[in-house]
């Protein structure tokens, strides 16, 4: 009896024990996978979250990579040059068209540029591609207040040298060239540095001697439309020598002929962005010679000057130097031969003559060839093909509602012009 009532009270607690076990198994598997299943949840929303950062984030990755790649790349490049080599050069007027390529060609030799610039015809465009350099400075700044830096060599480029802008503000052209090249030289003389100015064939005015050479002393008419630049580099030339005697600059002076070639601006005016201009947009090639047909000058390309510059400033020919093209050609012919390399249709056009326009000129380069070795070496055609690409480029790139400058022909603007 005793032994039936133990063993039916062992299996009822078993029984109760087997269920508490269940209960508890139970239990423990529903919060078991309660657990696997939140961290899932958590886990597959903690991925989608990153998944959607990453798709953010690539792209800006992607954007900073290109960024890093394009700063490496971003110069052309540059030689080394030991410190008793490299100098500080200054060069006004760097951001034109002679001015940058200047530029270009003495960075990549490895000397430290700065360039001054007053942008009324030079462009930042210009010389963006060395802005960030550490061999590289661009001032905003114009000649005609003083300039206060230490340089070793000044190439003083700046003045607007095409007809149009040189006589749309007569004023502040000779301000430019007076007030602006005392400042060039007083620094020049405070700091013994070396002082190259660009001086231009224009000194030789409408010349009575063909072809001019350097003793020439030239025919110019100082009350005349072109005499702001004509008078103004005449007198600068005579700043720099008169530094020269008085005070011991070393001074060097190139009268720079005809030039053409990649950065010329738009709206320069002179005659062969002119011509390519009107070429590429099917508009009159304009002739400014009705009566006389020959009038004559051969421009010469920008390495080629740019060449002549460095070697004239790092020569010991303190004298003026004649920089052009010795050949020889009329402003027609020349107008049919940029016709035909651009493969336009458009007419030629005869306008009158503008006032003192120079009939005829051409340089002798003996003194260039003889003291610097030096002549230009670019055939033209190739130096037209250049160009014509670089305004067919700049077409294009205005192509998109923006303003495309006309080229204007060499005529004085009427009315009040701002001089400052
Ligand atoms: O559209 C045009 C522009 C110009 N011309 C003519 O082409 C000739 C050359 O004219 P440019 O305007 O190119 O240059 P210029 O020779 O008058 O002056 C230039 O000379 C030497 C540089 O040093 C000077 O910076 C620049 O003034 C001139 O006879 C001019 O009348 C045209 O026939 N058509």
């Amino acid at each position: 009896m005793v032994s039936k009532a133990l063993v039916r009270l062992v299996s009822a607690v078993n029984r109760r024990r087997m269920k508490l076990l269940l209960g508890i198994a139970l239990l423990a598997y529903v919060a078991f996978y309660s657990f696997l299943l939140n961290r899932s949840i958590q886990e597959n929303g903690e991925l989608k979250i990153e998944s959607k950062i990453e798709e953010i984030v690539e792209p800006l990755r992607e954007k900073i990579r290109d960024l890093e790649k394009s700063f490496t790349q971003k110069y052309p490049p540059v030689k080394f040059l030991s410190e008793k080599d490299r100098k500080r050069i200054l060069i006004t007027g760097g951001a034109g068209f002679v001015g940058s390529h200047l530029t270009d060609k003495l960075m990549m030799d490895g000397h430290e540029v700065t360039v001054v610039d007053n942008f009324f015809t030079g462009r930042k465009r210009n010389v963006e591609h060395w802005i960030g350099h550490e061999n590289f400075e661009l001032i905003n700044h114009d000649v005609v207040e003083p300039l206060y830096i230490e340089v070793d060599q000044i190439y003083h480029l700046a003045s607007p040298a095409s007809p149009p802008n040189y006589m749309y503000n007569p004023i502040k052209t000779l301000k430019t060239n007076t007030i602006g090249t005392l400042n060039m030289l007083g620094l020049a003389k405070r700091v013994g540095a070396r002082l190259l100015l660009a001086s231009t064939s224009e000194v030789y005015g409408d010349p009575e001697v063909h072809p001019q050479s350097e003793d020439y002393w030239g025919h110019v008419n100082p009350i005349g439309p072109r005499a702001c630049y004509d008078e103004g580099k005449r007198v600068a030339e005579t700043m720099c020598y008169a530094y020269m005697k008085q005070e011991g600059v070393e001074v060097r002076v190139a009268r720079i002929f005809n030039t053409f070639g990649p950065r010329m601006h738009m709206n320069d005016g002179r005659v062969v962005s002119n011509f390519i201009l009107q070429a590429l947009q099917g508009e009159p090639l304009t002739v400014a010679c009705s009566s006389r047909l020959s009038l004559t000058r051969l421009p010469f390309f920008s390495s080629d000057l740019v060449n002549g510059l460095v070697a004239l400033m790092n020569s010991n020919v303190s004298s003026p130097v004649n920089l052009g093209n010795p050949e020889e050609h009329t402003i027609l012919e020349f107008a049919q031969l940029i016709k035909n390399l651009v493969g336009s249709g458009s007419e030629i056009q005869f306008l009158s003559e503008a006032q003192d326009d120079p009939q005829k000129r051409k340089p002798d380069i003996k003194k260039a060839k003889l003291m610097l070795g030096w002549e230009p070496v670019v055939p033209l055609e190739e130096g037209l093909n250049k160009a014509i690409h670089y305004f067919r480029k700049e077409l294009e790139y205005q192509a998109n509602n923006q303003y495309i400058p006309k080229p204007k022909p060499a005529r004085i603007k009427k009315g009040r012009t701002r001089h400052n």
